[in-house]
């Protein structure tokens, strides 16, 4: 058959384009990575065809063993990488080859810097895979046949990479993909058997098919890698460069992860887990269709990637295997769900994690920062979505507090309590809208005069984990400085203090009770305090209402439902007004004190014109006054 006659062009997606004039620009001083990521591929492809055959029913009794050549033609100039794995029909080539199918393609390739060495690192992660050839090569064929389809529906695929490729039929005697990388002038380096095992050793010894190369003297061939699940190894026969090179190799990130468990678990159920925890968040990790890289194995054999039945949500950010020798082979979703097994790995899988960071929080508070920085909202999740294991979860929980005022979450309810001030039985935090917010609150006075840290919480999330969730930590109730009674330090200064606020009440009778009348409808209740040293006033939630939500401020105003506003009576402003009760502009003095004190909690004011007008009549007093 004339093959050249049926070929086709095509051009490449634009972003394709994009992509392969950045690589060629940052991935050249990495470009041996080339290999690594055809060989990946390669045992993806080999993969899932294992997977289908085994979903499928079919049997494998006559199937070839699974296979990767890496081979070269010194006269020709080319490399080549082939595979017996599942293939690619027509339309999955024009579908997986030259356009880029992820979502959140264009997005990523916004957020590239410019910078190379950073772009390089987020390239990877994006994960470019198959592109990757055209930093070395010149040219590329491809040729592939789908398992499943006749040796006459195999397609020939060939691009120099500028922006078009071209398509047309091929003949390939058994199912795979054979690519052929014609090198670039000046990559000869490259057509030595020595350099390229040990490239293939150096990124893919882990990859779990044999890889194999023609011997030196050109007779036969031998496998270049170990060649065995990696998971399965004794981890006394792994390094951590073992363990890194896995982790890229199913993540595709350059960077090592942060810290990884392995363990093999016997019992009732028998499994193996090898999970990572990378070291920076993975750029789409909030969006919707994030994708969870746990990939389920069983009895080796790759089954699919999670899709939350393996780890709970809280614990998306982890990536790795866990290798099942209790599920069948042909397992579908349906039995997943439903399976004893499944709920007995999730469950003990979790709990393995949390306990993994809790000793990386106990030996290596660096990491553990970095963990916290990166992953720290992620996790406090888990305190509203995995009841059995609230308590762990609580102690890895890091916030900021007024005891070190820098933005960095790195004080854990112990060390709160461990610097608890004598007589203090309660944890004072305040929810607010963020940090700068939280730090200037008129709410922190009496809390910063007498020395009792405060904790600030400036995630939306962290509503949900003080606002009902975790009441109490060791016997010490959690308490919004922000809301309910004015606090109580319990010291003997306090006793006194607790006592001139009741002589305060009774003298300030006349003028609260006029300014709760004057606020109708805006204040639920207007009270003295002990609770602010130099701001006239603040406003605080009633005790049964909810604290200042977060949720709620990002909508409305920001305002609890029942705001009390509190005053200061040691504040000249307050001695004045309480000095002349019959003040013509108290209703203006009301609505001042009470509008300025919303805009320090960092809510809005309702009525803003009014807030105007009160204001001026004020200062036209001022200046009839002086
Ligand atoms: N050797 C192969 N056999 C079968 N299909 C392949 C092969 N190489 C690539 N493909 C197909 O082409 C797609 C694109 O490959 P590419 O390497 O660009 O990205 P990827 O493998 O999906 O992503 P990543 O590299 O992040 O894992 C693959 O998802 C796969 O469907």
């Amino acid at each position: 058959m004339d093959l050249k006659a049926d070929q086709e062009r095509f051009g490449f997606q634009a972003e394709v384009t994009q992509l392969l004039n950045l690589m060629a620009n940052s991935l050249y001083s990495n470009k041996e990575i080339f290999l690594r990521e055809l060989i990946s591929n390669a045992s993806d492809a080999i993969d899932r065809l294992r997977f289908e055959r085994f979903s499928q029913q079919r049997a494998e009794e006559n199937a070839e063993k699974p296979w990767i050549r890496v081979g070269y033609d010194k006269d020709a100039k080319t490399i080549i990488v082939a595979d017996n794995g599942i293939g690619m029909s027509r339309d999955e080539v024009v579908k997986n080859i030259g356009t880029i199918a992820k979502s959140g393609t264009k997005e990523f390739l916004k957020g590239l810097s410019g910078d190379e060495r950073a772009d390089a690192n987020l390239i990877g992660e994006f994960g470019v895979g198959f592109y990757s050839a055209f930093v070395v090569a010149e040219r590329v064929v491809l040729t592939t046949r789908r398992a499943g389809l006749p040796a006459e529906e195999a397609v020939r695929w060939e691009s120099d990479g500028a922006g078009e490729f071209t398509l047309g039929p091929a003949e390939r005697a058994e199912p795979g993909t054979t690519i052929v990388l014609h090198l670039r002038e000046g990559e000869d380096d490259l057509l030595n058997g020595f350099r390229l095992r040990s490239i293939v050793q150096r990124y893919s010894d882990h990859i779990g098919v044999p890889i194999l190369m023609p011997s030196d003297d050109g007779e036969g061939e031998s496998a270049v890698n170990e060649a065995s699940a990696l998971w399965r190894r004794p981890k006394s026969e792994l390094t951590e460069k073992d363990y890194h090179d896995y982790y890229r190799h199913i993540t595709g990130d350059f960077s090592e992860p942060l810290i990884h468990l392995h363990a093999k678990v016997e019992g009732r159920y028998d499994y193996t887990l090898l999970l990572f925890v990378p070291s920076h968040a993975p750029y789409d990790l909030w969006a919707r269709e994030f994708r969870r890289k746990v990939r389920l194995h069983v009895q080796r054999v790759f089954i699919m990637e999670d899709d939350g039945q393996l780890l709970p949500d809280y614990l998306r950010f982890v990536t790795g295997i866990i290798d099942s020798s209790d599920l069948p082979l042909n397992v579908s979703r349906e039995i997943l769900q439903s399976s004893l097994a499944v709920e007995h790995i999730r469950a003990s899988a979790a709990k393995k994690v949390l306990k993994l960071l809790k000793d990386l929080a106990d030996k290596e508070p660096e990491k553990y920062a970095v963990f916290w920085k990166e992953f720290g909202t992620v996790l406090k999740e888990g305190v509203a979505e995995d009841y059995s294991n609230r308590e762990e979860i609580t102690e890895l929980l890091r916030f900021t507090s007024t005891h070190s005022s820098t933005e960095n979450a790195d004080v854990s309810f112990r060390d709160y309590i461990g610097r608890m001030k004598e007589g203090q039985d309660k944890i004072y935090y305040l929810l607010a809208p963020s940090f700068a917010a939280a730090t200037a609150s008129p709410h922190l006075e009496a809390f910063r005069e007498k020395g009792v840290e405060v904790l600030l919480l400036s995630e939306a999330v962290d509503n949900w984990v003080v606002g009902g969730l975790v009441q109490e930590i060791d016997g010490h109730r959690l308490q919004s400085v922000a809301q309910g009674a004015p606090p109580d330090f319990g010291d003997s200064e306090d006793e006194d203090g607790k006592k001139a606020i009741e002589e305060a009440t009774e003298a300030h009778a006349d003028l609260t009770a006029k300014l709760k009348e004057l606020l109708d409808g805006k204040a639920w209740d207007v009270r003295v305090t002990n609770r602010l040293t130099t701001s006239p006033a603040c406003i605080i939630a009633a005790e049964p209402d909810t604290d200042f939500n977060l949720v709620q401020r990002l909508r409305g105003t920001g305002l609890p439902n029942q705001p009390v506003l509190e005053i200061n009576p040691g504040h000249p402003l307050i001695r004045r007004l309480n000095a002349r009760p019959d003040d013509p502009r108290l209703g203006d003095w009301a609505h001042v004190l009470f509008n300025q004190a919303v805009l320090t909690m960092g809510a809005r004011v309702e009525d803003p014109a009014s807030f105007a007008t009160h204001l001026n009549e004020l200062l036209v007093a001022l200046t009839e006054e002086t």
